[in-house]
């Protein structure tokens, strides 16, 4: 069997606030799975590494019968494996419209922008166009699994499908079922029954089309106003039967105060938003729910009662003005919460950016009077990008972070260094995105995180969560497949 060891440093959350940081470790992995990982104490020489393979490993004490099969990754200088990040809520048919909202709200932002494009995406080759390229985007920022929206049509939504499948990506694909008289009647589901079967369709489709079950359909009620009652209820039954697949289920909740008001005279028999989804079975523990931000106290102990997972969109609450949520509430009340880019409501599919929008969103929520303790760290906001994104996606213990056992959905994180140099001639080549790789080769990455060579790994870290993008993210790992290189 081929193994591959990864020399160097590796980083991931261990806790919602510990991060686990070893400067000189050593990962073996075979078959995407990652089968040892040492840590190295101070000992260790830089100058080891570059022994041949099999003197190497044996210095390090592992047996090596085999030294063809085997593989050296050296983990450059300023840089460090991290888990791959984790969306789990995005709109790959909105791409398209990133940053295109005006200053819309919710409801007309769907009416005016969202269901427009989103119809338009039943030309094929447009379809195919556009989630190439999102889903594109999404790997080169460093996302390994993603939680997908693609269209109501199923045609369409089986596009996104063939499209991860092809370039790689751990994901769930959702046809948005809605029925609702609410709905323009271009862009509606003909009625119940073709909610139901199209949906189930296209669940369907990802079985057949992926059996590694890598890309799995997800059951999608768009939100309540754009889905009949008998809608709600054949998708709770469809869900239901899934329970031994480990179907999961997808939607909006309590993203805007309007919304909020409109569920209230759409389904009068209900108390509330939350309960609209449970007395339809739709809320279980294989349910995630996106925003959540206007939330009761009653329906926030439904859903942790259900064990729902919540997807925190702060980017596109931003942008659309929907409300901060208060997502150490959440975590304190012992709901899960992972982190979703929401595009196009948010205008960034890079999950990083969601992450120090938590962070400042939570500043916001702290001085508009819940406190100091509802700051979210650097080191929660990494957490929430990772194992918290895989936990509300029922993958928490396969991915999100690296322990022997877990799939190797990994990220390649680095930064250069600003030279030292007399004239300034290096470090203006820098600014300019020159960048020589550990062989020597120069390449144009760049990227705006400078590091001076001074910070800790913990300071290294902060630089990135706020400032990096994609060109900070120098290889992407799918179940041990290298699905995107710079
Ligand atoms: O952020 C959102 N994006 C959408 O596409 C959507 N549809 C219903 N509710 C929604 N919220
Ligand atoms: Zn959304």
């Amino acid at each position: 069997m081929s193994k591959t060891y990864y020399i160097g440093t590796f980083i991931h959350s261990l806790t919602l606030t510990t991060l686990e940081i070893v400067e000189h470790g050593i990962i073996c992995v075979s078959n995407g799975i990652i089968r040892s990982i040492q840590r190295m104490g101070e000992d260790y020489s830089e100058s080891d590494s570059t022994l041949p393979p099999s003197a190497f490993l044996q210095k390090l004490g592992h047996d090596n019968n085999n030294a063809q099969q085997l593989t050296i990754r050296i983990i450059p200088k300023n840089h460090f494996l991290f888990p791959g990040l984790i969306d789990t809520h995005i709109h790959a048919s909105q791409y398209p419209n990133l940053g295109i909202f005006g200053k819309t709200t919710l409801l007309e932002w769907l009416n005016k922008y969202t269901f427009p494009l989103e119809a338009s995406l039943t030309d094929p080759a447009k379809a195919k166009r556009v989630y190439r390229q999102c889903v594109q985007r999404s790997l080169r920022n460093g996302t390994t699994t993603a939680a997908y929206y693609a269209t109501q049509s199923a045609r369409s939504t089986n596009i996104l499908t063939d499209v991860l499948i092809d370039l790689g990506q751990r994901g769930f694909v959702g046809r948005c079922a809605m029925d609702s008289d609410l709905q323009p009647k271009w862009y509606r589901d003909e009625s119940p029954k073709a909610a139901k079967d199209d949906t189930s369709a296209c669940v369907g489709y990802c079985k057949e089309a992926d059996q590694s079950g890598r890309v799995r359909g997800i059951i999608t009620p768009r939100f309540a106003p754009s889905c009949s009652r008998d809608t709600l209820s054949n998708l709770g039954r469809l869900l239901a039967d899934g329970e031994q697949d480990g179907l999961l289920c997808q939607t909006h909740i309590s993203e805007n105060k309007n919304e909020v008001e409109l569920v209230k005279q759409l389904f009068p028999e209900c108390s509330s938003y939350a309960h609209v989804y449970d007395v339809h079975n739709l809320l279980t523990p294989r349910t995630v729910l996106a925003h959540a931000i206007h939330l009761t106290e009653d329906e926030i102990a439904l859903i942790k009662s259900r064990e729902c997972g919540v997807s925190h969109c702060p980017t596109s609450n931003m942008a659309l003005g929907s409300g901060s949520l208060w997502v150490r509430h959440l975590l304190d009340e012992g709901v899960k919460v992972g982190l979703g880019t929401d595009v196009s409501g948010g205008y960034d599919v890079n999950v990083l950016e969601a992450a120090r929008m938590a962070c400042l969103v939570s500043r916001g929520v702290a001085e508009g009077g819940k406190g100091e303790r509802s700051k979210i760290s650097v080191e929660e906001a990494l957490w929430l990008a990772t194992r918290g994104g895989a936990e509300v996606l029922g993958l928490g213990g396969k991915v999100g972070g690296l322990e022997v056992g877990m799939v190797w959905d990994v990220i390649l994180v680095g930064a250069d260094e600003v030279p030292v140099d007399q004239d300034g001639e290096e470090a203006e080549k820098m600014l300019n995105g020159v960048h020589h790789d550990h062989d020597g080769k120069q390449t144009k990455i760049g990227g705006k995180v400078d590091f001076f060579g001074w910070e800790t790994w913990e300071e290294k870290l902060a630089k990135w969560l706020f400032s990096g993008d994609d060109r900070n993210i120098r290889a992407v790992w799918v179940g041990g497949e290298l699905v995107c290189r710079k």
